[in-house]
């Protein structure tokens, strides 16, 4: 052995960096997605912020207590928004609380003016962090939070129809009696009443849906069918709200989902919303579209190719969210 290779120091392992991820509201949306996110060990740092410091607390405290059985990561709640600095990703859930005689639009405008008061502060905080809006109505609160935050419109985009595709899938899955992960569809434009599945570009196991041959001649898609489970998948939410009063286990792992796919910088394909420029013509709106999602927030919106129908569909979604954005003074 020479003299220089016995006196080398040997290397020191560098410690992998954490993945902070912030969560603005700890409500029941909130506290799930830092449950899911947890559970599927996507951050190291998870800090939940909320007007109600207490509650933030709390959450945080009953979701540390069961770290041990987690991939290892830490927990914290405050009402102070210090807690969210450095956040790699902030995930917004607060939104205003309905009061006794408010109007759902009352209840949006509500909900925007918040949005403007704090976003400017999580980027302040956290000035490097990819913002995911999840506060309804998304599309238009993912608008104002762009417009509030300064930042390219990369950074900030919206939950949008990542939940809705969940639902269809799963109505579909149902239907044929297929696995959901062998589903794909998309269900584009508003996360509401406007939004509509892609059917034409639908498939399972490379077979166009609109050409489903059904198993052993069930679970066919005719349009009849196709029909009511678009109509199903607008009111899936209703029939939850109608049963528990919120809906949070979908959305929070929908959400973790997308989280994913920016901290591990996936370049997923999901249908998240987001601002956009020329979609088939269509601008200056935050819709959902099968989009890239990776370590930088949202990319390239891919072009799916769309019958006419589909094209008049999704013209009219953004017709109807840029109609409440300019309620808002948007
Ligand atoms: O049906 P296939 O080709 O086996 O693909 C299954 C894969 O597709 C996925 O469902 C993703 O589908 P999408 O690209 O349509 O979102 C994965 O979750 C799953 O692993």
């Amino acid at each position: 052995m020479t003299e220089a290779a016995a006196t080398t120091t040997p290397e020191v392992p560098t410690r992998r960096r954490t993945t902070n991820v912030g969560i603005v509201g700890a409500g029941a949306v909130g506290a799930t997605i830092a449950y899911a996110t947890l559970m599927r060990g996507a951050a190291q740092q998870v800090a939940l912020f909320d007007v109600n410091g207490a509650k933030a607390r709390a959450e945080a405290l009953d979701l540390s207590h069961g770290i041990q059985f987690v991939p290892m990561a830490h927990v914290e709640g405050s009402d102070d928004v210090a807690v969210l600095s450095d956040s790699d990703v902030i995930i917004f859930t607060a939104g205003a609380k309905q009061k006794p005689g408010q109007s759902r639009l009352e209840l949006a405008e509500t909900t925007i003016a918040l949005v403007r008061q704090i976003v400017p502060r999580l980027v302040e905080v956290a000035p490097d962090a990819v913002h995911i809006l999840v506060t309804n109505p998304v599309d238009v609160v993912t608008y104002a939070a762009l417009k509030a935050s300064g930042l390219p419109s990369s950074r900030v985009f919206g939950s949008g129809t990542v939940l809705d595709s969940s639902r269809l899938r799963f109505l579909l899955a149902e239907h044929t009696g297929v696995a959901v992960q062998n589903v794909h569809a998309y269900v584009a434009g508003e996360h509401g009443d406007s939004e509509l599945p892609l059917w034409s570009s639908a498939s399972i196991a490379s077979v166009p849906l609109l050409d489903w041959p059904g198993l052993d001649g069930t679970g066919l898609l005719d349009a009849e069918v196709r029909d009511r489970i678009a109509r199903d998948v607008v009111e899936s939410a209703y029939r939850v709200i109608e049963g528990k009063g919120a809906t949070n286990y979908a959305i929070g792992l929908a959400a973790s989902r997308i989280l994913e796919a920016v901290v591990y910088d996936e370049r997923r394909v999901l249908p998240v919303s987001s601002l956009l420029e020329n979609y088939h013509g269509i601008s200056d709106v935050c819709l959902s579209v099968p989009s890239l999602v990776h370590a930088d927030g949202v990319g390239d919106r891919i072009e799916v190719p769309m019958t006419d129908a589909e094209l008049d569909g999704l013209r009219r979604s953004a017709e109807a969210v840029r109609a409440t954005a300019q309620r808002f003074g948007l």
